[in-house]
């Protein structure tokens, strides 16, 4: 069953926003401790253009790990498949997004997927430009163009938030260097990451991303393949297995939808070949997603029946 209009969302959304007490807005970069933890949105983009939406729609939000989605698709493009994998493995990790302990543990020391920071930071790494500047013009344009929204860009003040405190992150960096994973100057690295990592949208900028990717990579609306089939097929795959931290099990079994989460609040979901899903709950659960964001996802599987399982 598919949903057919904005009201049927507004009472999910509402339903959901009582969980937002439960949870904490993330508060290890600093400028993302002023996030209104009651906010709650969600967008639901259907391939024939169809958009509905419900709950605090107008408010942006910084994607932080979603855009690890969108690196790794950019990155698989500039590289190739092989490329990419001989640098950064496969295997969900069962360990926080932030984790150093597997990076020594695993041999030959590579990050174990894409969608921990370890191997974000490697993948954002490969993404081809001569300069930081023109990594994020290209990442930015790539981004603009699958949101169909040109006027996206990053938030500044937290992508200098991140810069000034993200220690874990450079070490990261550090270690993977001394590896061989990485080459460039980490202070680089780390600012083209942070400001991937900052990049701003609002829940239908989101819903429409993840609307291309269920669309194997084709815009929904011109038919371009922005995202070569494969992929865009790839990217849906980690999202699957690592796309919510170490709960994607069992949300694959609570929700059963292809998505990545970030830290900012976000949740992009994206069901093949039937809609994309953006929303932002700022409240966070002791994993890092949001915590309404997740009931909400769980309803509307359950209301629109969207396990793809
Ligand atoms: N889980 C997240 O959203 C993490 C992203 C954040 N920028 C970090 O690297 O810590």
């Amino acid at each position: 069953m598919q949903c057919h209009s904005s009201e049927e969302l507004e009472g999910l959304v509402e339903e959901a926003r009582q969980l937002t007490v439960d949870g904490h807005v993330a508060d290890y970069i600093p400028a993302l401790a002023h996030a209104n933890q009651d906010k709650l949105s969600v967008a639901l983009y259907y391939p024939d253009g169809r958009c509905y939406s419900a709950g605090d729609t107008e408010e942006n939000f910084t994607l932080q790990s979603i855009s690890k989605v969108l690196t790794l698709a950019l990155a698989l493009m500039d590289r190739g498949e092989e490329y990419v994998f001989d640098h950064v493995g496969q295997e969900p990790t069962g360990d926080p997004f932030n984790s150093i302990a597997k990076l020594e543990t695993n041999k030959p020391s590579k990050p174990l997927n894409p969608m921990i920071n370890a191997g974000a930071l490697a993948i954002t790494h490969m993404i081809i430009g001569d300069t930081v500047e023109d990594r994020l013009e290209r990442l930015l344009n790539f981004i603009r163009k699958l949101s169909g929204n040109p006027s996206i860009n990053y938030n500044q003040i937290i992508a200098q938030s991140e810069l000034k405190t993200g220690h874990l992150n450079r070490s990261l960096c550090y270690f993977m260097k001394q590896h061989g994973v990485i080459d460039e100057p980490v202070e680089d690295l780390m600012d083209l990451y942070t400001k991937q990592c900052a990049i701003e949208m609002n829940c239908l900028d989101l819903a429409r991303i993840g609307c291309v990717l269920a669309m194997d990579g084709a815009d929904p609306v011109s038919g371009e393949q922005i995202i070569p089939r494969d992929f865009a097929r790839i990217a849906k795959t980690f999202m699957v297995t690592c796309g919510m931290y170490n709960a994607s099990g069992e949300f694959a079994i609570k929700v059963g939808i292809p998505a990545k989460s970030g830290v900012a609040g976000g949740i992009m979901g994206s069901l093949p070949r039937t809609c994309g899903i953006g929303i932002c709950g700022p409240s966070l659960d002791d994993k890092g997603n949001s915590i309404a964001g997740i009931r909400l996802l769980e309803m509307m599987s359950k209301k629109y029946s969207l396990s793809m399982f």
